[in-house]
Formats: C-alpha cells, structure tokens, sequence
C-alpha cells in the first residue's frame, strides 16, 4: 500500500498538478493560476460555461449576500485573497469589505486531538469539548434566566442519551489506545454500560519526552479540578474516585519549568524543519446528512492503510449484524452506538493521516442539521474543506436547495476562515458514472461557492464513489476514465497549499476542552486548543481570560508528541500548573498577561444577514459563537446599513436587517452578571487578530449572520 501510495505521488509529482474545474472562464477571477493545468474535462466544462453568456448573478444571488469579494474590473487581474495570510493588513477598514475579508478560523476542541488526546478523551472528555453542558453546568443559572437557547435544546435533549457528554463509543485511535494500555486504571469505559473513568487511559504507547535542556521538565500534577470534577459527574461522567483524584491533583509543588528558547531561536527552529518535515493541514469534511462524508473518509482512511482490512472486515461484520452493511465504512469515525443504530453522524470525530506530502487532521462533521452546533466547533479549526456531495438522481438537489446543508455548511466553513475547498460529488457509481450529472453538479454549485466568497483557484471538484473507492487513490472505472483524467481526491489532498500561519504575533489559544490528562508522559490539568497566533513554550506564564488566574505550561503535546513549543497552527494538549480546573472552561483564552485579549461583553460587528425567517430588529435574540464558545447575546442595536460592495453607510439606524443586507451591529452579551463570574469573553477586533474576531449569529437552530468584530466596548 504503502509502495502504491509512493509511487502514485511520484507519478503525480512527475507530470504538472492538474485541478479539478475551477473558475467559469467568463470572469478575470476565473483565471486559475497559471501553473495549475486543467484536465480535459475541466477545460471543456469551463469553455461550455464561457460559452453561456456570463449574467450578472441573479438578485438575491448568494454573491449579493456580501460574501463575495466585490467583481473587479473586467480586465483586471484577479483581487489579491485579502485572507491568504494571517499576517497581512485587514480588510475592514476598506470599503469592500466582504466574506473574504470574514475568513480565517476561529477555534473549537475539534481537530485540538491527536492520538493520544483521543486515547485521553475518548472515555469522557471527547465530548465535553464539543458540547456545551461543561459551560451550561458552570452557569446554571443563564438558562434560568434567559430561557435555554435553541442550541441549548439540543444539547439538553442529548443529555442522559447516547448523545450526551462522554457517552461516545471508542473511535479507532482510543480502541487502539485502550488495547495497548497495560494499566487496568487507564481503561476507558465501554461505550455500552460502563461509566467511564475522569482518568485518561494512558496513552498507546509511551512516548519520548522532549525536555526543554536544562530545564527541570517534569509532568506535573496539577490544582484542584474541583469545578470540573463537578461538571463530569454530573454529566455521570466522574468514576467515583473524586477523593483520591483531589489528592492527587491538588497541590502543583514541581518547580516551574524555566523558559529556554528565545523566540527568534524558535521561529528559525520552525522555518528550517519547515523545509524538512510534511505540513500539517487541518480537514473538515461537510455536507448534507447522509451525503457519504464518513464513508468517504472511512474509505479514504483504508485505502491509505491507516485502517487495516482486519477492522474493516470487523465493521463490515458488525454493521451487517444489525442491518446496516452500507455503513461499514462510516463506522470508522460513527463509533457512538447512537450513531451506529440510527447511521447518522451526531458529533464530530477527530483522525490523522498522511499522505505524500501533507499530515492531515481530520474532522468528520455531521450533517444533520440537528448538529450544525457541533458542525460548527469542528469546522472552527479547520484550515481546508472537503465538501461532500451525493450525485445520485435527485440527491444532490435535495441537499442543496432550501433547508437542505450543502449551502448551509459551505456557507459556515467561508465565514469561519476556510478558504480552500474540495467538493467530492459521491455516489457517481449510483449514476453509472454520468459525465452529464457530474457537470449538472458542477454547473449548480461552483457559481454558489464563488458567490459565497471561495476564490476560483481555491475550489476544485473530484467525481468519487466512496462505496467503491474509485478516484479515492486510484482510477480503475473505465466509465470514469473515460471522460476524466484529473487528479484522484488524495492527490487533490495532497497539492494543497499551506496556510500562512501568525507566527509573529501575540499568543492567543482558545481553549476547545478542559479534563484531567494522564499519558505515559505527561499528567494533570489540561486543555486543548488550537495554537491560533504566536508561539507558546512549556514553562511560560498564561492568563486564562476571563478571570484573573494564570497557569504554567508544565508540559506541550501536539500530535502525541512532548514538545517543547508549539507555533501557530498546532493543535496542541497543553498541560497546567498553578490554575484550578474551576478558572478554565470551553471558549476561555490562554495568553500572556502582557498583552491579553480583551474580555468585554459588549462590542461592534459588521455582519452578513444570511436568511433568518423574520428580519432583525433591536433586541434580536441570538446564539453567539465564537471558537468553542457559544453564548446568549442580543443584538441591542443596529447602527448602519452598509453597502455589501462599498462598505459605505447606505441608512443610520435602520429599524430592521432585512434577509442579504450588510450591517453594523451592536452586540451584548445576556449573562453578563450571571453565577457571580463575569459574562464577559475574550474577543477580539478583526483587525487586530483575524482568528479572534469572527462570530457566527444563530436562532431557532438556524445561522442568521455570520460577521467581524469592529470593535470590543465593555
Ligand atoms: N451508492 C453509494 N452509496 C454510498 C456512497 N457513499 C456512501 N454511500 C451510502 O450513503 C449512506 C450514508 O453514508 P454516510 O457515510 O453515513 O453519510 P454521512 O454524510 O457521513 O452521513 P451523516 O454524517 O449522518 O450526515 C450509507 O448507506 C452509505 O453506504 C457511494 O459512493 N455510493
């Protein structure tokens, strides 16, 4: 397999890297970039569309949402992509502000889980990080107050279920961790019946510690967890040895590991490894339910040998035995028995592969839009996109127009940051293969993606069947062959470029998950969070916003490895000293005290109104979310229409936002004085830190708008 894989990335290497269709040659962006050749297909698929005539995109067209980047002069060179480097100036300030300028990628527990976090977590934290009942425990009163929000119903129905917190069944990296385990105590629970342990199971393997030199490394226990401990219980999630664990836990008396690396010294570390080891790009993969997302990744997973035949024979097994065969790939990543019985993703699973070139990250999504919440705090740290299609008769319809989560999704990932996108159109073999339904596909929804602010070069389309592995790795359909010849979804993969990442700018961590870690290396308190900005080294001071208290990085993990920093990019586990379990929690920020994050509960935004059912008024209700956060908000006033081209003020004060309107916003927070801690969160303007200032706006389990924060007021 392994040969196979080499050998087709040599050949891919060989000849020129040739995409998928890209942009309608009508439009100057269309033009993709120069070195990419375009298979014969695509070439005819972009003469047929150049051939049509180009009109203006139909009003309310999704370009007219906002979203996309304003159409520049017909003989323009292509915009620059305002967000293709987490360093360059902002966009806000120029008059055309617009998705693109919305993009870069808050953060959420996700794609924070290496192996052996998954070894950690799959017992219990797994599902903490993704869901909010952690928050919605530590302040019980909000609901109380406000009333549950409807992501807070969802949530509070899967309480008690399969759905709930830590009731996940093992997914293939904790199986693996939990056989490799020698400890009884490091076991996780069965899916089924057994409560499973606060403790995380050690990880597979031991692992070689990277103690910084000189310093006094040193896995180190950490402070009480006593709201944590808490929280787990009484999601039935403690193992009933709080006393013992408190012992254990509660005094950090290890000596602070000192800080040995200057910062120039690492940012030379970075670049010169840079040239030597494969990039780690984080995936999500979307679509509408049943789409074949987990199939696809289950077969894409196999057929890179990441999976062995014995697990898939194991599934094929298992899944037959209660009528569910066609599902035996999906349940690589459905590993819930909730998920297993009803065939149908319900919270995000976490993987790692690589291919030629590229590590990956893998977040599988679900699609129904039940979960868009969970959807939403995977594809939070995603850098990239798998856009997962069905191409079977009708399917693809269903999926794409009104209340269907192909538009939906496409449009979440764009205003979180994502800026490259692959769309599988799966099933194809349910079609024999038609040419004519995959450019129907085609014809429908690439003027969608770029409408929504995807940039012509960054889209690309890949004709699979992930029941049948065909142009997952290999081409053996003659029926495809015969009117495609351009790269396999893998090769797809394995081309992307890298996203710039903000090296050189102050630290922000967004916390995805807070639990009590045990590894062979390291143990305690700990958090995992996507590095969004800056660099962090183990034995560096953090403040944990909100709040006054300040850790110490005792210890790094990125990919199941110790480090000893972690740079932008990074989905690191980051292991704590001298903070209690009670000051952290899903959506807190770690960074440094002297230059924080601003923690107000109030603040201006300049947002895209997508479709709610009733157009918003002052006072407006919503879900906010930001990174892992999802909190009450109101929008308490609407200080200006604007332009969605110009950005200008086109009305003061307008009375509502109407569906596709741009606007400037004035949020507040609704539990601001709630359970005696501060309802203020760490956030930040847009031109300040990109990752730190994108919000998502949702109602009655619908997203409304999505935007940019202008500006924190209190
Ligand atoms: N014919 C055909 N069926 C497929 C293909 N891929 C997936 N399926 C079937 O489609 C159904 C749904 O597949 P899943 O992988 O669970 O879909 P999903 O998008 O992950 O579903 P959710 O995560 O629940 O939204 C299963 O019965 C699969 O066997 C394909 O390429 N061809």
């Amino acid at each position: 397999m392994a040969a196979n894989r080499a050998a087709k990335a040599a050949a891919a290497a060989a000849s020129t890297p040739s995409p998928a269709p890209t942009a309608p040659a009508t439009s100057p962006q269309a033009a993709p970039p120069p070195e990419k050749k375009l298979s014969k297909l695509q070439q005819k698929m972009l003469s047929s569309r150049a051939a049509k005539a180009a009109p203006p995109a139909p009003s309310p067209a999704p370009s007219e949402l906002g979203l996309a980047p304003p159409p520049p002069p017909v003989a323009a060179p292509p915009p620059p992509d305002s967000s293709a480097s987490a360093d360059e100036p902002m966009a806000i300030d120029s008059p055309a502000f617009s998705s693109t300028s919305l993009v870069a990628g808050p953060s959420s527990f996700a794609n924070a889980l290496t192996p052996s976090h998954r070894a950690f977590l799959a017992p219990v934290a797994h599902r903490i990080a993704s869901t909010v009942p952690l928050s919605v425990a530590v302040e019980p009163t909000m609901a109380a107050r406000f009333g549950p929000s409807p992501d807070d119903k969802v949530l509070e129905a899967r309480k008690g279920t399969a759905l709930g917190a830590g009731a996940r069944g093992e997914n293939r990296l904790a199986k693996q961790a939990r056989k490799a385990a020698s400890a009884p105590s490091s076991q996780p629970g069965s899916a089924k019946n057994s409560r499973p342990s606060t403790t995380a199971p050690g990880a597979a393997k031991p692992k070689k510690a990277v103690p910084p030199a000189g310093s006094s490394f040193k896995p180190a226990t950490a402070g009480p967890v006593s709201q944590l401990r808490t929280d787990m219980e009484a999601m039935g999630l403690g193992d009933g040895s709080s006393s013992r664990e408190e012992e254990r836990m509660k005094v950090d008396e290890e000596p602070a590991p000192a800080i040995i690396m200057s910062k120039e010294k690492i940012l030379k570390e970075v670049k010169a490894k840079a040239a030597t080891e494969k990039p780690v790009l984080s995936l999500v993969v979307i679509g509408h339910v049943d789409a074949g997302k987990s199939t696809l990744m289950g077969r894409v997973l196999h057929e890179l040998g990441e999976t062995t035949d014995r697990e898939v024979a194991s599934n094929q097994r298992q899944s037959e035995k209660i009528g569910k065969g066609s599902f035996a790939y999906a349940w690589t990543f459905d590993a819930m028995d909730e998920e297993r019985e009803r065939g149908v993703t319900i919270d995000v699973a976490i993987d790692t592969f690589s291919t030629q070139r590229k590590r990956f990250t893998l977040i599988d999504a679900p699609g129904h839009r039940d979960f868009v919440p969970n959807m939403i705090s995977g594809a939070a740290q995603a850098d990239v996109a798998i856009l997962v299609v069905d191409g079977a008769s009708g399917a693809f319809e269903k999926g794409f127009e009104g209340g269907g989560q192909t538009r939906e999704h496409a449009l979440l990932v764009r205003s979180l940051g994502v800026q490259q996108i692959i769309v599988a159109v799966n099933k194809l073999d349910a079609v024999r293969w038609s040419e004519v339904r995959y450019k129907n596909i085609f014809d429908q929804l690439f003027p969608f993606l770029t409408d929504i602010g995807f940039m012509p070069h960054k889209i690309t389309f890949v004709p699979v069947s992930a029941s049948t592995g065909e142009n997952l790795t290999k081409q053996t359909n003659e029926l495809l062959r015969a009117w495609y010849d351009g790269p396999t979804l893998v090769e797809e993969l394995d081309s992307l470029p890298v996203p710039t990442r903000a090296l050189d700018v102050a630290l922000r961590i967004p916390v995805s998950n807070v639990f009590k870690g045990q590894s062979a290396t390291a143990s305690g308190l700990a958090v995992t969070g996507r590095v969004e900005s800056g660099i962090v080294q183990v034995g560096e001071k953090l403040a944990a916003l909100p709040g006054d208290e300040s850790g110490i990085v005792r210890a790094l993990e990125v990919n199941g490895e110790l480090v000893p920093y972690a740079t932008a990019g990074a989905n690191a586990t980051i292991f704590l000293s001298g903070i209690e379990a009670n000051q952290l929690s899903v959506g807190s920020v770690l960074c440094p005290r002297s230059q924080p994050v601003p923690v107000v509960s109030t603040f201006t935004a300049q947002v895209l109104v997508f479709e709610p059912k009733h157009p918003i008024t002052a006072g407006y209700a919503v879900e906010l979310f930001h990174h892992s956060r999802d909190i009450p908000a109101s929008i308490v006033a609407l200080e200006a229409m604007l332009d969605k081209t110009t950005g200008k003020v086109t009305k003061t004060s307008p009375r509502m936002l109407p569906k596709n309107s741009s606007a400037r916003i004035r949020v507040q927070l609704r539990n601001a004085t709630t359970g005696g801690r501060s309802g203020a969160i760490p956030i930040e303007p847009f031109s300040v830190n990109k990752a730190m200032g994108r919000v998502l706006f949702r109602r009655n389990g619908e997203t409304v708008a999505a935007g940019i924060v202008l500006e924190t007021l209190q």
